[in-house]
């Protein structure tokens, strides 16, 4: 399982966790301008908006799970198994993308969400593997700027694009079908309940928190994103670059996934292998891992973005431990 989630404060986030039993060799990957960004089905790009995003890099080709462009468009790829659809047959009015260069696609040439969905529309995503040995990944997206926040799901009856007004996104059901079940959660706050059960009735609140009595703690998918809604919704945070990204990482911290608490085999087991956080204005890619709770930061601009090469940073694993004394 896997949750995106966006915010705000003087600066626009976005981010996710990555839930999944093993890794695949993610490294944090940028993207210059001037790399030759080849396509299945088109001529290669040698000029294109740069990319940061989280990659596992093969024969010098970025498969990205999320990133953002420097227009600050953000795109994050969750599991949608059993419902993500692809075409298997050529478009002659679209322009036809293979599933995994989806993200390359939108980011090397969309400078806002409005531009995503426009060119949404003349995109034919075909069911087209990378190689025999990475089939077709079943994902849907989360697609952010500023502005405005949207879902995508490519499904069997087309394509999907939903304004997405809570700004998260996790795994199965369909995103309608998440947002149906927020419905059930319209009576949780963050404040005091009062006894509305009966006034004959001398109830009390003898612990705080019980306004949110109900929300639901467990790790499926439709708990996650009523859990990350509610936090997300009331996180309050002060403006600054540290206060918004700590704030960030506690928001996306209420659905972590520990080992040991999701069995998917046996003896295998999903945890949250990483939490990313970007921040789209300034082209700064934060992430944790499982075993490293510090937070470790790649910043965009500190490259230069004319060259024609890949930069990838190998994930910092272990915890670093900051020793007060001795
Ligand atoms: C496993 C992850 C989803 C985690 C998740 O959501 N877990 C919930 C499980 S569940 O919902 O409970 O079932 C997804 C998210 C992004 C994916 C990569 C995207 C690029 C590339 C696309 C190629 O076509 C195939 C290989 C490729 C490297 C992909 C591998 C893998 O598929 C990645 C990492």
């Amino acid at each position: 399982m896997c949750t995106a989630a966006t915010y705000q404060t003087s600066d626009f986030y976005m981010g996710r966790t990555l839930d999944y039993e093993f890794s695949y060799g993610d490294q944090v990957t940028i993207m210059p301008r001037n790399y030759p960004l080849p396509f299945r089905y088109h001529e290669t790009r040698y000029n294109h908006y740069a990319i940061i995003g989280m990659a596992y890099v093969v024969n010098d080709y970025p498969l990205y799970y999320d990133a953002v462009n420097e227009k600050g468009v953000g795109i994050a790829g969750l599991n949608f198994v059993g419902n993500a659809h692809y075409e298997e047959e050529l478009s002659e009015e679209k322009a036809n993308v293979a599933q995994y260069e989806l993200i390359p696609w939108l980011l090397s040439q969309c400078a806002s969400v409005q531009e995503v969905k426009k060119l949404l529309e003349q995109t034919n995503l075909m069911n087209t593997s990378y190689s025999e040995q990475l089939p077709c990944a079943q994902l849907h997206y989360l697609i952010a700027d500023k502005e405005e926040t949207i879902t995508v799901e490519f499904m069997e009856a087309g394509m999907k694009i939903y304004d997405n007004p809570v700004g998260v996104l996790t795994n199965n059901p369909p995103f309608d079908q998440q947002m149906f079940l927020m419905n059930n959660y319209m009576h949780l706050s963050p404040k005091q309940p009062q006894n509305l059960f009966d006034p004959s009735l001398p109830l009390q609140t003898y612990s705080r928190g019980m306004g949110s009595i109900g929300l639901p703690g467990d790790l499926s998918s439709a708990s996650r994103f009523a859990k990350v809604a509610f936090t997300k919704l009331h996180a309050i945070s002060g403006d600054s670059e540290k206060e918004s990204i700590s704030q960030f990482f506690h928001i996306l911290g209420s659905v972590d996934q520990q080992r040991g608490c999701c069995e998917v085999a046996e003896g295998k087991y999903e945890i949250t292998l990483y939490t990313s956080c970007w921040n789209a204005q300034k082209g700064i890619y934060y992430y944790t891992t499982y075993e490293n709770h510090q937070i470790t930061g790649v910043d965009m601009y500190a490259e230069d973005l004319k060259a024609e090469r890949l930069i990838s940073y190998p994930l910092i694993t272990g915890e670093q431990i900051h020793w007060q004394n001795g």
